[in-house]
């Protein structure tokens, strides 16, 4: 359904416009060191070394102190980080004081586990809708939310003004809900069905496979082994 006016989409000026050149890698330990701040923050800390941030984020404090140099924060010798100033930093960097407004398609039992996790709303992810297709779902409540008939999907997301699609559906329906979800203007979609999918240019598309984590983790496990047999 063609719309006049897209879903609120992160402005430029205050989208992750650093972040777009941050490697992968650093991005994801951004998001370790925000949750490290806030905890520090939590038990009253107004500044860190990167010595005592890098331990609470679980990381390597040269790493640490590299990745937040990519940010322009060099922390003050012998005082460290002010960690409100470097929350703040990471969470414009990353994008985060946008409202980001999620909604979940499929309502089975991952799409419903997902809308329940309170750690969204926490970080600025407020789920605004909940999709199903089966009958048995559609009109049910979870977790506050009314379950939406798929069918009238492009009229939620633009009535919820979603800006960021979850896909919890099996993999053979998960291309034309994408599809669909790209055609009224949602540019950053994740995915967990288990299989490939396509955007156009402009979209963000990022999966979540556990069984890849878990081949992963098997291969460092089996590493471990060889190097310390006594460990097997
Ligand atoms: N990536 C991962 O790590 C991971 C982990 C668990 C599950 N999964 C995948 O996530 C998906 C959901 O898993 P689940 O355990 O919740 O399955 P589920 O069967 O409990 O739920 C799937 C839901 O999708 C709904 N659905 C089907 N077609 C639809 C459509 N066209 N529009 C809207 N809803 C539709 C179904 O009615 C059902 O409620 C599956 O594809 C599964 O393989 C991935």
């Amino acid at each position: 359904m063609p719309r006049s006016k897209g879903p609120a989409q992160p402005p430029a000026e205050t989208g992750p416009a650093a972040a777009r050149h941050l490697p992968e890698a650093t991005l994801v330990r951004l998001t370790q060191y925000l949750r490290a701040l806030t905890e520090l923050r939590e038990a009253g800390r107004a500044r860190a070394s990167s010595e005592v941030l890098a331990e609470a984020a679980g990381v390597n404090s040269a790493i640490l102190r590299k990745d937040l140099s990519l940010l322009g924060s060099y922390g003050t010798r012998g005082v460290g980080y002010e960690t409100e100033v470097l929350a703040q930093r990471i969470t414009e960097c990353l994008g985060l004081t946008h409202e980001w407004r999620v909604s979940i398609i499929g309502a089975g039992n991952l799409g419903r586990a997902l809308s329940g996790y309170g750690g969204f709303r926490n970080r600025g992810f407020s789920v605004v809708a909940l999709f199903d297709a089966s009958p048995d779902l559609i009109g049910r409540d979870v977790n506050g939310l009314r379950v939406a008939n798929v069918a009238f999907l492009e009229d939620v997301l633009t009535f919820t003004r979603t800006n960021m699609a979850v896909l919890a559906v099996p993999g053979p329906v998960a291309q034309g809900l994408v599809d669909r979800v790209v055609r009224v203007g949602v540019r950053s979609i994740l995915s967990f069905a288990p299989v490939v999918l396509q955007v156009p240019e402009g979209v963000t598309l990022r999966k979540v496979d556990l069984a890849t984590e878990l081949q992963i983790l098997a291969y460092h496990a089996q590493q471990a082994a060889h190097a310390d047999p006594e460990r097997s």
